[in-house]
């Protein structure tokens, strides 16, 4: 029998624009910031003070969530100061969803005149020096799926979001990654945070023995299954990026009897999401607040 590839799902302007006005009616709140919370580490966006909780079921054209770990609502309020949304959960392509889908929430947020994006995620570590509970600070991504086609900014361009060709060599703010390091210094973890290249794979698969080695080889620190892609279009729109990895487990590259599982990822962040919430709070809190925001 004949099968037909699924048609890509294209999202037009109108499409996003109506998303960011119906939230823009739920909420008088307008957040400079959006915070994109990885599995197990929705913990974030319930530290939030004047919180508004809004479940993707009830916002137009947003997709649902399918993954343990992933609550599957927006939650708009005050983190040090600072007016946010968080996203406790995110989609992602071995969803079944398009890259379009996966980044849809992005581009809402920059119309709804968010200027930052912090995105966090679980990640198996590949780097032999980091241990299970570190956190590493995101300095650049490998966006595996965006190398060979599967790319956000494929397909006609929309000038109103940003430009044809997007530059990703500064894909993660200089100066916010530098503040980052100071508070990590200032909170005395630096045992337990490093930088480093974060890679992005499509899953659902862990990786096999050989292809965690490859991607060693590449120049990858820690791997996981999303954050490249939703980078990429919050670039495209002119967003500063700051990224988190929680490092969960590490990606098996010699002893056949270990194995990668997600209750594992789920449990490292249970014991550690606090360390990375801290971190967070920390830097938020020495980032001067956009005076419209008071
Ligand atoms: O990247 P986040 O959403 O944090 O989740 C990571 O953890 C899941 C696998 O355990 C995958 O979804 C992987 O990407
Ligand atoms: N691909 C991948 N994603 C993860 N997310 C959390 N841990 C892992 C891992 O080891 N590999």
């Amino acid at each position: 029998m004949a099968t037909t590839a699924p048609a890509a799902h294209r999202c037009s302007y109108e499409d996003y624009e109506a998303t960011a006005k119906w939230l823009g009616s739920q909420t008088e709140q307008r957040p400079k910031m959006a915070i994109i919370c990885g599995s197990g580490l929705g913990g974030l966006a319930e530290q939030l003070e004047n919180r508004v909780v809004i479940p993707y079921r009830d916002i137009p054209n947003f997709p649902q969530t399918t993954v343990v770990g992933h609550q599957g609502q927006l939650v708009f309020g005050t983190l040090e100061g600072h007016q946010c949304v968080c996203m406790q959960g995110r989609f992602h392509t071995y969803e079944g969803y398009d890259v379009n889908q996966v980044t849809y929430p992005v581009r809402v947020f920059s119309l709804l005149g968010v200027r930052t994006l912090v995105v966090t995620n679980a990640a198996g570590g590949l780097n032999s020096s980091f241990s299970v509970g570190d956190i590493m600070l995101i300095k650049d991504h490998i966006n595996l799926p965006g190398l060979v086609g599967n790319n956000p900014l494929c397909g006609p361009n929309d000038d109103r979001f940003g430009e044809r060709f997007l530059c990703t060599s500064d894909a993660y703010d200089c100066d916010l990654l530098a503040l980052a390091q100071q508070t990590v210094e200032k909170q005395g973890i630096r045992a337990s945070v490093h930088q480093g290249v974060y890679c992005m794979v499509s899953g659902p698969t862990y990786e096999s023995i050989a292809e965690g080695r490859a991607l060693r080889t590449l120049g990858a620190d820690a791997v996981g299954m999303s954050t490249a892609l939703e980078v990429v279009v919050a670039r495209h729109c002119g967003l500063r990026v700051l990224g988190f990895s929680l490092i969960t487990n590490k990606v098996v590259t010699d002893d056949r009897t270990l194995k990668a599982n997600h209750a594992e990822v789920l449990v490292a962040d249970n014991n550690r999401a606090q360390d990375l919430q801290g971190l967070v709070r920390g830097i938020l809190a020495q980032m001067s607040v956009d005076p419209e925001d008071l």
